[in-house]
C-alpha cells in the first residue's frame, strides 16, 4: 500500500481536502467544508463519483477538521492516512522549502500572521485543528512563499527606505508559488526542455492572479508583492495602482487605511470594474450578451495581464514558453486569444484551432509554428503539497 496523504488547504470560511494516494497520483476523496464562521456550516464531500452534503454540528474549523477525518474514517480511509499536508499562505522569510510541522515552525508562521491577516490564521487554525484530531500523524506546511525565497534583490526589494526591510520586513514575497512548482515541472517535461536549462514565464490565473519569471526551475521576479494584493487585475483585487490613493480615499470616504485596504482586496478587480461579478465565466456569459461592464472589466484583466507578461519577459535571459494555469489560465480560450493577441508584437501567435473551445481544461500547445511557444498546463496544488509531505515523511 502506498502513502496516504491528506492535503488541507484552510481559508478563512472554508476547509478543502483531499487524499491523495502519492504513488499512483490519485485522487481518493476530496470535499469543502464551508461557510465556517458563519450560520450554518455545511460539507461537502466527492467519494468515488458521488457527491454527499452534511450540515456541521459547530461553524469552526476544528468541527469541520473532526468533520472531515469521522468522514474519512466512516468511509474506511482513516487508518489509511500517513501523513498531513497544510497549504501554508505566508512563511516569509523563514522557509524557502517546505517543513514538518514543529513547535518552532508554528511559532514562525504565527510570526506571519500581520503580513498575511486573511490567509495565515485561518491556516493556523486548520493545523491546530488537525493536530487535535490526529496527534500521531506526521503534519507538513507548504509555503506560497517559499518558491520566491530565490528572487534577486533587484526583484524583492521596493524603493523605499532600506530601514522598512531591515525592520520591518517590508520586500516582496511572491505567492502562488505551490501552483509555479508543479507547473514548471509539467511544462518541462511536455516540451522536453530540461528544467535546469529552461527559462518560462508562467501566468497563474485563478480567483488570485499572479505571474512569475522562472529561469532553470527558480523564481527569479514575480508579480505579487508583500501580500497578494499586488500586480495582476484580479477577482476582487486590484493589484497594482498608486500607493497615494490610500491617503486621498481614506480622507474622502472617511475610513482608515485598513479599511481601504480590505475594499481593494474585496471589492475590486473584476468585480469592482464591473458591478456584477468576481467569476470570469459569469463576466464571459455577460460580455456576449453585450454587458458593457463585464466586457471592460475582461479589456482592463487582459490588458494588465499581456503588460506584465512583457515586463515579467525582460527578468529572462529569453523565453522558451509563456504558460497559462489556473481556472481562468486553463479554461478560458477567448481570453488567452485576447492576451496573444495583444502580444503580436513580442511574437507570440494564437492557433486557433489548438486554443478553440474543444480544448477547454486540457494541457496543451495553443501558438502556431510561427510564434514563440504559448502552453497549457493545468495545475494541482494539492498533488504538489501531497507529494512535498510524501517526500519529508520518507526522508
Ligand atoms: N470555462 C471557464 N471559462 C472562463 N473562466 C473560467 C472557466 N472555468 C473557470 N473559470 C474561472 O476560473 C476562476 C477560478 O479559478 P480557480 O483557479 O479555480 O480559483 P481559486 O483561485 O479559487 O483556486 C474563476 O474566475 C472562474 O470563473
Ligand atoms: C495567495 C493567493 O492569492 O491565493 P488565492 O489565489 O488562493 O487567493
Ligand atoms: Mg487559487
Amino acid at each position: 500500500m502506498g502513502l496516504h496523504i491528506l492535503v488541507i488547504n484552510s481559508g478563512s470560511s472554508s476547509i478543502k481536502f483531499s487524499l491523495i494516494e502519492v504513488n499512483t497520483q490519485k485522487t481518493i476523496i476530496s470535499g469543502l467544508a464551508e461557510k465556517l464562521g458563519l450560520e450554518k456550516a455545511i460539507l461537502h464531500t466527492k467519494y468515488n463519483g458521488e457527491t454527499q452534503t452534511i450540515d456541521l454540528e459547530k461553524n469552526n474549523h476544528e468541527t469541520a477538521m473532526q468533520a472531515i477525518l469521522k468522514t474519512l474514517g466512516e468511509k474506511g480511509l482513516g487508518k489509511e492516512i500517513t501523513a498531513v499536508g497544510h497549504r501554508v499562505v505566508h512563511g516569509g522569510e523563514y522557509f524557502s522549502s517546505s517543513t514538518i510541522i514543529t513547535p518552532e515552525v508554528l511559532k514562525a508562521i504565527e510570526k506571519c500572521v500581520p503580513y498575511a491577516p486573511l490567509h495565515n490564521p485561518a491556516n493556523l487554525i486548520g493545523i491546530t485543528g488537525a493536530l487535535q484530531a490526529v496527534p500521531e500523524l506526521p503534519q507538513v506546511a507548504v509555503f506560497d512563499t517559499a518558491f520566491h525565497q530565490s528572487l534577486p534583490q533587484h526583484a524583492y526589494l521596493y524603493a523605499v527606505p532600506m530601514e522598512w526591510y531591515k525592520e520591518h520586513g517590508v520586500r516582496r514575497y511572491g505567492f502562488h508559488g505551490i501552483s509555479y512548482r508543479f507547473v514548471m515541472q509539467e511544462a518541462a517535461k511536455s516540451l522536453q526542455i530540461p528544467l535546469e536549462n529552461s527559462a518560462f514565464v508562467c501566468a497563474h490565473l485563478g480567483n488570485g492572479a499572479s505571474i512569475t519569471a522562472i529561469l532553470n526551475g527558480k523564481s527569479v521576479d514575480t508579480s505579487m508583492g508583500f501580500t497578494p494584493l499586488e500586480g495582476l487585475v484580479m477577482g476582487t483585487r486590484s493589484g497594482d495602482l498608486d500607493p497615494a490613493l490610500i491617503g486621498y480615499l481614506s480622507d474622502v470616504l472617511k475610513k482608515d487605511a485598513h479599511e481601504i485596504v480590505d475594499m481593494l482586496n474585496k471589492k475590486s478587480g473584476l468585480l469592482g470594474l464591473s458591478g456584477l461579478s468576481n467569476d470570469m465565466r459569469e463576466l464571459e456569459a455577460a460580455s456576449a450578451k453585450g454587458d458593457e461592464h463585464a466586457k471592460m472589466a475582461i479589456e482592463i484583466f487582459v490588458f494588465r495581464l499581456a503588460k506584465y507578461i512583457a515586463a515579467m519577459s525582460v527578468s529572462l535571459p529569453r523565453v522558451d514558453a509563456l504558460i497559462f494555469t489556473g481556472g481562468i489560465g486553463e479554461n478560458s480560450a477567448s481570453l488567452r486569444k485576447k492576451v496573444l493577441e495583444r502580444l503580436a508584437v513580442l511574437g507570440y501567435f494564437v492557433d486557433e484551432a489548438a486554443n478553440n473551445e474543444t480544448t477547454r481544461g486540457k494541457s496543451g500547445l495553443i501558438s502556431n509554428q510561427q510564434s514563440k511557444k504559448a502552453i497549457v498546463i493545468n495545475t494541482n496544488e494539492e498533488l504538489m503539497i501531497a507529494m512535498d509531505t510524501a517526500a519529508l515523511v520518507k526522508s
